[in-house]
């Protein structure tokens, strides 16, 4: 029978045998144990010196922040420069389509604005840093940093007394999210949180305005949409976080007193967009005489959408700012109560896809390559119809720029910023 030795060590590879027993014999001698018990020593220190490298690593990469010249930059940034009635926001996402024609409007007006962003790669990270460089250009300071990163909210919130909050940072994009569906979480979620509680528990407690979608309509088949319609039906985990992100508002409006105001935006679009969205792709595609995929409903119903163009939405969020009253808590204590409101920005007038198209066609003076099929069981909803006039009692919301009009603007934004040839590339 075979010893446990012969056992635990196979009997044909002498050298290792003998490797074995010269093993024995070294442990054997007490001279060697204590070369061992060194080892030992030297192998714990360098675990524990490799654990405070990792602590301090986690410090590093946070510490693309603060510092005496980035503090100054953030305040004189978030400084109200008109005489009454100024605001000091944070613009939540500010490198994006939305977030950035928010900030300059605000800026323009001599509110302060300072913008964060985590300039994520969901799409070209350089459109995102060409709409920073803007910013930039008019004065308005972005801190590369994700709403997750709480030391860094509350470090902001600690030099620049916020009196809003602009919250536009989310992971958008209706189909994207069954590809990545964590990203949602971490950012329509778990974002959400981390920014409310640094909020909550700033002194004086900031207004907030943020993103919500028109896709939270999800099923709802009455139309047009109505803020007290049912929004229980999401057709995608993205309309799905948004509802959840109006729900969590609404408890820490109730629980701690914040002033919300959340913004169902309808298919926004124009100037500075964002690549992801149809008639920006379709415009890539048919300057590079690509076939665009043109998506249809059930026995070949058209897909229509309430397009609504960007200036007309910065003005919504501009309102929604100067109305929304005031947050009534303070250092997480609730002291009364703060409003909490929902409101449509749409454009009330839909268009349909194919019609879409064709308006892009006429402006880029080329026929698109259209591929129709039927669209994909994927988060898609068929059409979307706003009813503003929530919006428009509350803060006088009146949509005027129509499609032919807006995409004809994006269109010249588009071959400016990309050029006729580079955009057939
Ligand atoms: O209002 C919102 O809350 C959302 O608006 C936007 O979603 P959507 O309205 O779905 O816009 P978008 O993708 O441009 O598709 C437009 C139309 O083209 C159709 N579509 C799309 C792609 C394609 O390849 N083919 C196609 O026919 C498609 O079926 C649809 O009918 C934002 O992306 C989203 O982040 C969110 O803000």
């Amino acid at each position: 029978m075979p010893s446990l030795e012969e056992e635990l060590f196979p009997s044909t590879p002498g050298k290792f045998k003998d490797r074995n027993r010269h093993f024995h014999r070294c442990f054997a001698s007490t001279s060697n144990m204590f070369l061992w018990a060194l080892f030992l020593i030297a192998l714990t220190a360098s675990y524990l010196c490799f654990q405070s490298f990792m602590d301090s690593g986690n410090r590093y990469f946070t510490s693309t922040w603060g510092g005496h010249h980035w503090e100054r930059n953030v305040i004189n940034s978030a400084q109200i420069r008109r005489s009454h009635g100024g605001m000091s926001v944070l613009v939540t996402g500010a490198a994006g389509f939305v977030g950035s024609h928010v900030s300059l409007a605000l800026k323009k007006r001599g509110d302060g604005v300072v913008g964060i962003d985590n300039f994520n790669n969901y799409y070209d990270p350089s459109l995102k840093k060409a709409r920073k460089n803007l910013l930039t250009q008019n004065s308005i300071f972005i801190v590369d940093g994700d709403i997750n990163d709480s030391k860094l909210l509350v470090k902001l919130f600690d030099i620049a007394r916020f009196t809003h909050v602009m919250h536009l940072a989310a992971q958008a994009g209706v189909r994207y999210a069954m590809e990545n569906p964590g990203s949602y979480i971490h950012s329509n979620i778990a974002g959400l949180v981390s920014l409310l509680e640094v909020c909550k528990n700033s002194n004086p407690q900031p207004a907030i305005v943020w993103a919500s979608s028109s896709s939270v309509y999800g099923l709802n088949e009455k139309v047009p949409f109505s803020e007290s319609d049912r929004t229980d039906q999401p057709a995608s985990l993205y309309a799905a976080t948004k509802k959840a992100g109006e729900e969590i508002t609404h408890t820490y409006n109730h629980i701690y007193g914040l002033s919300i105001t959340g913004l169902r935006f309808f298919t926004v679009y124009g100037p500075w967009g964002r690549p992801d969205m149809a008639y920006f792709s379709f415009t890539r595609n048919i300057l590079q005489g690509k076939p665009i995929t043109v998506y249809r409903g059930k026995n070949r119903v058209d897909l229509a959408r309430d397009f609504t163009y960007i200036d007309d939405v910065v003005k919504g969020c501009i309102g929604s700012l100067d109305t929304s009253g005031k947050s009534t808590g303070s250092g997480g204590k609730k002291r009364g109560p703060a409003p909490y409101r929902i409101f449509n920005l749409g454009n009330t007038s839909p268009v349909t896809v194919p019609m879409m198209v064709a308006m892009l066609e006429k402006h880029l003076k080329v026929k698109a390559k259209k591929n129709f099929v039927v669209m994909p069981g994927n988060g898609d909803v068929p059409f979307t119809h706003a009813n503003i006039s929530s919006a428009r009692k509350e803060f006088g919301y009146k949509p005027t720029t129509d499609l032919q009009t807006g995409l004809k603007k994006f269109v010249k934004w588009y071959l400016s910023y990309y050029g006729y040839d580079q955009g057939k590339l």
